[in-house]
């Protein structure tokens, strides 16, 4: 973390695009192994890919599934966070709730403790249907969450979805009326909806909250079923590319500054021109 001259905090994001197998073991430490390589090039905000710990597939998240209490991927997650000395966004895993039995596709964050302080379930499964192209219904084995996540850190407030929840305008839109700096999602979109949409998600989630928005996908393994995109990308709060890869296993850097943020919100002051007298205000809806 650094201080800019007018005491705003600046935080060094790092999207980890990880190249993810079938060996859960296997899995947790690649990326271990590069949670503490972006730390040691000053990361203090990590980020890991959605299904990091497993392979993607509506077959596999049942076989994969873990308590978050009992599971080794938590106490995995945890002490990584613990030792890179970060806040950790800890992609995510299929989680099986013990008390119902169903999984859910659960992101969990840490803090730089390694203590759990946050979990979002994915709230809007992947259910599509393009003809000659995909077909993917995470709702034959997932459950779908019941609400919105925004984690304060000491930089500020962050708000958290999953892939297909990028899509939806609403949580970024009330994360931003909230108070938050950032939406980041751990995400794997694909060859079909890859190349049409993930910038143009992510630069419209941006652009219309002024917010910074952060996205990061699996490495692509073309022996898999699903074929990720890849792409992990990091978007400024003027819509505009800080930084993005290709679809191999790398890591994204960029740095976070919340006064050029408040700047650049000043100069075009949507937050001052809103007419709620036509319109509602969506930050009224609870999380
Ligand atoms: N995998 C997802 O949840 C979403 C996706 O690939 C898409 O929206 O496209």
């Amino acid at each position: 973390m650094t201080s800019t001259a007018n005491n705003h905090k600046t935080c060094k994001l790092a999207l980890v695009q990880l190249a993810v197998g079938a060996d859960k073991d296997a899995n947790l430490a690649n990326a271990r192994t590069h949670v503490l390589e972006a730390a040691s090039k000053g990361a203090n905000l990590i980020v890991l890919p959605e299904c990091f710990n497993s392979p993607y597939g509506t077959n596999y998240f049942p076989e994969y599934a873990e308590s978050l209490k009992e599971g080794p991927s938590v106490k995995a997650l945890s002490a990584m966070a613990k030792d890179a000395k970060a806040y950790l966004i800890g992609g995510s895993i299929p989680e099986r709730d013990l008390t119902d039995d169903k999984v859910y596709n659960t992101c969990t964050v840490y803090n730089p403790e390694g203590e759990l302080i946050a979990t979002h379930r994915k709230v809007h499964l992947f259910d599509i249907d393009v003809p000659g192209k995909i077909r993917f219904q995470e709702s034959e084995t997932l459950t779908a969450g019941k609400q919105l996540t925004h984690v304060d850190t000491e930089f500020g407030k962050i708000g958290v979805g999953i892939c297909y929840d990028i899509r939806f305008p609403e949580p970024a839109m009330i994360a931003a009326r909230k108070g938050c700096f950032a939406m980041i999602y751990p995400g794997a979109f694909n060859m079909t909806t890859g190349p049409l949409h993930w910038e143009l998600l992510q630069r419209a989630r941006a652009v219309d909250n002024q917010m910074y928005v952060a996205a990061c996908s699996p490495a692509r393994d073309v022996s898999a079923s699903y074929h990720a995109w890849g792409h992990s990308t990091i978007v400024g709060p003027a819509g505009d590319v800080i930084q993005t890869t290709d679809e191999k296993q790398s890591i994204v850097y960029a740095d976070l500054d919340l006064a050029k943020m408040n700047e650049f919100r000043q100069s075009i002051p949507l937050n001052n021109q809103r007419r709620f007298d036509l319109y509602v205000d969506v930050s009224k809806t609870q999380p």
